[in-house]
């Protein structure tokens, strides 16, 4: 049997098939059909802007001849978009058999809406004789790049968004639940000052927060103004239009994007690479939370909660593996791999306009397709682990050597406050506690060998590795920037 003849159609990548129910919530706005319907939204909004005007020209037809189109008109115009399903695309698609270009073909289908506007309506209607009012003045890139600003921008926010701050949002829970449990730190994979688990997690909410507010006051741009930018065919048509003024009003008000009052044939797309950094940054900040957690797994820090019925290993049946954390690693990669392309391709175009940028934006879906999977894992990773405090409290009760610095902290201050015998004291502590392994006892008696003063000397010596944790705890405080 050849796989590629079975109907319906075999998907190649993972995003379709394996992966497709984590990733189907962005299928409504970046696949080829969601900027096809993003498409026709934008050209019959330019059709009812210019033909019923603006509070900025009095409400008058912007095109000459036009008269302002009725409430059921724009609502048949409205109504193409909404009713794009399987038949449509099909519709589609045989137009674009035959212009072999794409926005031509959704020009063609709305022309066909046009032909059958008096029959829906079952009135006489000007729309039949509006054909020439579809993609009046534009090129193909005023249509797409407002299509796909507003494809992206629906995508981060109702998607990638929501997948990203749920994962900020139990960090946040957890690292308040374990602000005060303490944890052996490791500086260069060595037992190091101790921390609290709760502190280590907040770094995270932090750290992914501060992306989260760029990704949240991202500018999205948008243009209309022509075949080269400079209003050329509009001021030949009807010079006595504020061409400027109506673009700014479509683009701010009808489709809710940033002007961009100066480009060439295309939208510069340089805040698709703001963006597309922005979530490449956020991806990597949480695959290295993935390999963190991974590693406090191995380590026994975490205990995963077996989930019933599933394998670990197909051979060790004991085993309980952190796949969740592996997969979101992985699918993290790809994702920034497709995000640096995009954000290094789509800022260059020779001349005024090639089309690479078409062929590579049509990658966006995937690269926050790989984002939004690896999101749902590490989601559903971070939910299955718990600390193991007995783990966390061994570490900490087998490596006495990190009061080491306390110790020679404490004395630098007494010398300096003119206390004598504290010379040399980085020195000192080194001698007794460098590459050895030091007990309880051999702190304290050290502690007695230095002439501290008395309340120093006891809170030195009420130091344990577990309480030797700073303000870590109060600091979880700070995690939302
Ligand atoms: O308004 C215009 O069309 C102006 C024209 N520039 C173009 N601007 C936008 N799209 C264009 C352009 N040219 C082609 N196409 C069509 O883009 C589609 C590219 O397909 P793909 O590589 O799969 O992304 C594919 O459908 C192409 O047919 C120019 O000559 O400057």
């Amino acid at each position: 049997m050849n796989l590629s003849e079975i109907s319906p159609a075999i998907a190649l990548t993972p995003l379709d098939g394996r992966y497709h129910a984590q990733t189907a919530a962005l299928v409504e706005y970046l696949s080829e059909p969601a900027l096809n319907r993003e498409r026709m939204r934008v050209e019959v909004e330019w059709m009812i802007l210019l033909a019923n005007g603006f509070a900025g020209n009095d409400w008058k037809p912007i095109v000459t001849g036009v008269k302002p189109l009725t409430e059921q008109e724009q609502a048949f115009l409205r109504s193409i978009p909404e009713e794009f399903g399987a038949q449509g695309i099909a519709r589609h698609a045989a137009h674009e058999a035959v212009t072999h270009h794409d926005v031509k073909a959704v020009e063609y289908y709305i022309d066909d809406y046009l032909d059958s506007a008096e029959q829906v309506l079952g009135a006489p209607t000007q729309l039949t004789d509006l054909k020439t009012l579809v993609h009046f003045a534009c090129t193909s890139e005023d249509i797409n790049n407002l299509s796909i600003a507003r494809c992206v921008k629906n995508a981060i926010e109702h998607v990638w968004l929501p997948g990203a701050d749920a994962i900020v949002d139990l960090l946040a829970q957890r690292a308040e639940e374990f602000k005060d449990m303490p944890l052996l730190s490791l500086t260069h994979g060595q037992p190091a000052t101790p921390t609290t688990l709760g502190k280590e997690l907040a770094v995270y909410v932090y750290r992914l927060g501060r992306q989260l507010k760029h990704v949240r006051e991202q500018e999205y741009l948008g243009k209309i103004n022509g075949a080269t930018g400079t209003f050329g065919a509009h001021l030949a048509a009807l010079p006595n239009v504020d061409w400027v003024a109506v673009s700014r009003e479509f683009v701010e008000n009808r489709m809710g994007l940033t002007w961009n009052p100066l480009t060439t044939q295309i939208e510069s797309h340089d805040w698709q690479a703001e963006l597309f950094d922005t979530i490449s940054h956020t991806n990597r900040i949480m695959h290295n939370l993935c390999v963190d957690t991974w590693m406090y797994i191995s380590r026994g820090v975490f205990a995963q909660v077996p989930v019933k019925g599933a394998t670990g290993s197909s051979t060790m049946p004991h085993k309980v593996n952190p796949i969740r954390f592996e997969n979101a690693e992985a699918n993290f990669e790809i994702s920034c791999s497709l995000l640096d392309t995009l954000a290094a391709t789509l800022v260059e175009s020779r001349w005024q306009r090639d089309l690479t940028d078409s062929t590579t934006q049509r990658n966006i879906g995937s690269a926050l397709g790989y984002s939004v999977l690896a999101h749902n894992n590490l989601l559903g990773g971070l939910k299955s682990v718990h600390p193991n405090t007995q783990v966390m409290d061994r570490e900490l009760d087998e490596n006495w050597e990190v009061l080491g610095e306390p110790i020679q902290t404490a004395m630098r201050a007494q010398e300096l406050a003119g206390r004598s015998g504290m010379e040399r004291p980085y020195e000192k502590v080194k001698e007794l506690m460098r590459g050895h392994s030091i007990s309880q006892a051999d702190v304290e008696s050290f502690i007695d060998s230095l002439d501290f003063d008395d309340e120093t000397a006891a809170r030195l010596k009420a130091l344990t590795p577990a309480t030797y944790v700073g303000l870590a705890s109060m600091l979880v405080g700070y995690d939302r920037p």
